[in-house]
């Protein structure tokens, strides 16, 4: 898929919003790629999972042992990732605050792993998913996400592989520009900290 392909999967799903965004870095945006709705028709989400599957080199994509993904945004296309490699697709939750496996889930030391996520934009969450596999032995070799955010700047310390990569402008809270100054914030996502 390309680019335009994959926005236009956002458009049709009416995922592509726009309004004033607090983002869960705390940033702000003009724009929102609202991932779950684009991923609420099954078959959509399985088009979409397939494109992610296919950017990955052949030798990374014959390594993988396990799909690990951090809910809540990263679990249905976590599901739909794995489904595509035929893997067992797991997912990583922090009714802490703090990323941990439950529901019986498991890694085995030096089992391969690959993160998928649905946006990165910091990266935040997608190091700290990372940080909470290693913890557990895992040997993450790459994540896929359906979007980059960052346009390429990010850096998960791990090869990463985003379906597409936008470079929407984000500002600090303190230097709205006018039209955003203009209009109350939402804030979408569920991370609290
Ligand atoms: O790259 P980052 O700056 O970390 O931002 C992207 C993260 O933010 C969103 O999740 P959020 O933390 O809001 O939680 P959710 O998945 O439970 O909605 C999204 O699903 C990514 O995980
Ligand atoms: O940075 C985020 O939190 C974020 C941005 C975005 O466009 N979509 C999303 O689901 N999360
Ligand atoms: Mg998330």
């Amino acid at each position: 898929m390309t680019d335009e392909d994959v926005l236009a999967e956002f458009r049709a799903a009416g995922a592509l919003l726009e309004g004033h965004f607090i983002l869960s870095s705390g940033r702000r945006s003009g724009n929102y790629l609202q991932c779950a709705r684009v991923l609420m028709n099954a078959e959509r989400a399985g088009k979409l999972a397939r494109a992610m599957v296919q950017k990955l080199p052949r030798e990374v994509r014959q390594d993988i042992d396990l799909v690990v993904s951090p809910a809540m945004g990263g679990l249905i296309i976590g599901h739909e990732v794995g489904r595509a490699l035929d893997r067992d697709a797991i997912f990583l939750e922090r009714p802490e605050g703090t990323f941990e496996l439950r529901r019986g889930f498991a890694i085995t030391p030096g089992q391969k792993i690959l993160m998928v996520e649905d946006v990165v934009t910091t990266g935040l969450s997608s190091r700290q998913a990372i940080e909470a596999v290693e913890a557990e032995g895992g040997i993450v070799i790459g994540e896929v996400a359906l979007v980059d955010r960052s346009a390429g700047e990010v850096d998960l310390g791990v090869p990463f592989y985003p379906l597409v990569s936008i470079n929407f402008p984000v500002y600090d809270a303190d230097a709205l520009p006018p039209e955003l100054e203009a209009i109350p914030a939402t804030k979408p996502g569920s991370r609290k900290q």
